[in-house]
């Protein structure tokens, strides 16, 4: 048979990665397809030192690789979203399979992509655009598609849990590490992505299109990253029995969709809560399989590989399949996608932790509970601190279930009150059940 032949877009991690898979266990990709796969053309600004390129046609124009009549598949491995999409419609306009790591490409253009893909009758294939070497999007559209999905919550940010177990474990500083991070090929080519939660919103913008069959609304998102949460936050979680995390979470409620991503407290004795590092962990509860839960690498060169070559093998197995009867984009017919609203974040109900310094007087506690008290917020637990030397001490206060809505009434008055010092951190807690 005709060997399968691919060209690759951007030679940086993910790339160098997909590129070595391919050459190193290309035996054993052939006893999987059936047929070879060869790696046609590279369009790369600079060759990268981990790849032996001896014998590849190289070019310094990524667009000659999507106008090569002899590439079949096309890994979109340049990451942005502004030449990325016009290389991956480009691609697709002439004919190609698209495979991308792109998960703001997808997030943001995503439904024009895969229009334009079901118009061209080609396949985009985005496995490592969500947790990197986890097979997220597999297990969701197919090992999972007798489920009707009830929710999902899971670390989808390599950086951000390897900065957060750092910080916990190591007592390190939070630029000292990400620094690390970025250094390990971790990190988006902006940071900020990672840290403030913009790529965990992508990441679960697709994953809540995949199991509940809604078009993507990454604009919808709600989003909060990690970089306020200070080492004092995490001791104050720990001595509560909790850990914080960066989730994203969605769920279906009868109301609607919740989408959500940001610092969360979980229960030590929760499986997600041991997921340290660069590591990645979903949980999925589906109504007829109950909880799951998938874990690995969430970033880095080889894990992210696998699963842009898993994609290439899929697309190569599938190119002689019927067109119409393969898995689609987002696992439901694009014509039977539901328009089921997604929620504000003020109707979300869970539980707080809120972390304050209040000035040590008498009386102060009892106005923060009555306000609390007032907004129908009622306390789990408390913990008051001295501080040697000091009129301001934290206070850290759990509370029960509550909307958002009250808790940010509760907050603005707590934060009016002469004796509170600077403002409230909040962080929610889940008990994901
Ligand atoms: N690094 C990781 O662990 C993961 C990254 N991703 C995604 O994979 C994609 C790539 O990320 P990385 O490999 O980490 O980035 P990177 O910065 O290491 O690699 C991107 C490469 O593309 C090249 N490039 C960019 N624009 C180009 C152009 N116009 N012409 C030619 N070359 C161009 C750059 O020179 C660079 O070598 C991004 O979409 C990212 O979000 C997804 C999962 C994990
Ligand atoms: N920057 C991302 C890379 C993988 O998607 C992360 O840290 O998770
Ligand atoms: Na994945």
């Amino acid at each position: 048979m005709k060997p399968v032949k691919v060209g690759i877009c951007g030679l940086g991690t993910v790339g160098s990665g997909s590129f070595n898979i391919l050459l190193n266990n290309a035996e054993e990709i052939t006893r999987r397809v059936g047929r070879s796969i060869v790696i046609e053309q590279i369009g790369a600004r600079r060759d990268n030192d981990t790849c032996d390129i001896s014998g590849i046609n190289i070019t310094r124009d990524i667009f000659d690789v999507v106008n090569n009549p002899e590439i079949d598949i096309v890994l979109e491995l340049i990451g942005g979203t502004t030449i990325a999409k016009k290389l991956v419609l480009t691609a697709i306009e002439n004919g190609k399979h698209v495979v991308t790591a792109n998960k703001a490409l997808i997030a943001e253009h995503g439904n024009e992509i895969f229009a334009k893909a079901q118009e061209k009758g080609v396949m985009v294939a985005f496995e490592a655009a969500v947790a990197g070497g986890i097979p997220i999007i597999k297990t969701l559209r197919e090992g999972l598609s007798a489920n009707r999905i009830e929710w999902l919550a899971g670390i989808i940010n390599g950086t951000g849990n390897f900065i957060l177990t750092e910080m916990s474990e190591k007592k390190r500083n939070f630029d000292d590490v990400l620094a690390e991070a970025q250094a390990l090929g971790y990190a988006e080519a902006d940071p900020t992505f990672d840290v403030e939660g913009i790529d965990a919103a992508h990441k679960l913008t697709i994953l809540a299109s995949i199991a509940f069959g809604i078009p993507l609304q990454f604009e919808k998102t709600y989003t909060e990253g990690i970089s306020r949460i200070t080492a004092e936050d995490v001791a104050f979680a720990g001595q509560l029995g909790y850990a914080i995390k960066h989730l994203g979470i969605a769920r279906r409620t009868k109301q609607g969709i919740e989408l959500r991503v940001h610092p969360t407290l979980i229960s030590k004795k929760q499986l997600l809560a041991n997921v340290n590092g660069v590591m990645n962990a979903i949980m999925v509860q589906g109504d007829v399989v109950g909880p799951t839960l998938t874990y690995g690498a969430g970033a880095g060169a080889l894990p992210t590989g696998s699963s842009v070559v898993a994609d290439v093998i899929d697309v190569a197995r599938t190119l002689t399949a019927d067109p119409t009867n393969r898995v689609p984009h987002l696992a439901f017919q694009a014509n039977a996608l539901s328009d089921v609203e997604i929620l504000p974040v003020e109707e979300i109900e869970c539980g707080f932790f809120l972390n304050m310094t209040i000035q040590d007087r008498a009386g102060v506690l009892a106005n923060i509970t009555q306000i609390l008290s007032l907004n129908d917020i009622s306390i789990e637990s408390l913990i008051q601190q001295e501080r040697e030397g000091s009129d301001l001490v934290p206070l850290v206060v759990m509370t029960h279930d509550v909307k958002e809505r009250n808790m940010n009434a509760a907050i603005s008055a707590i934060e009016a009150l002469p004796d509170v010092a600077g403002t409230v951190q909040r962080i929610r807690v889940e008990n994901l059940a």
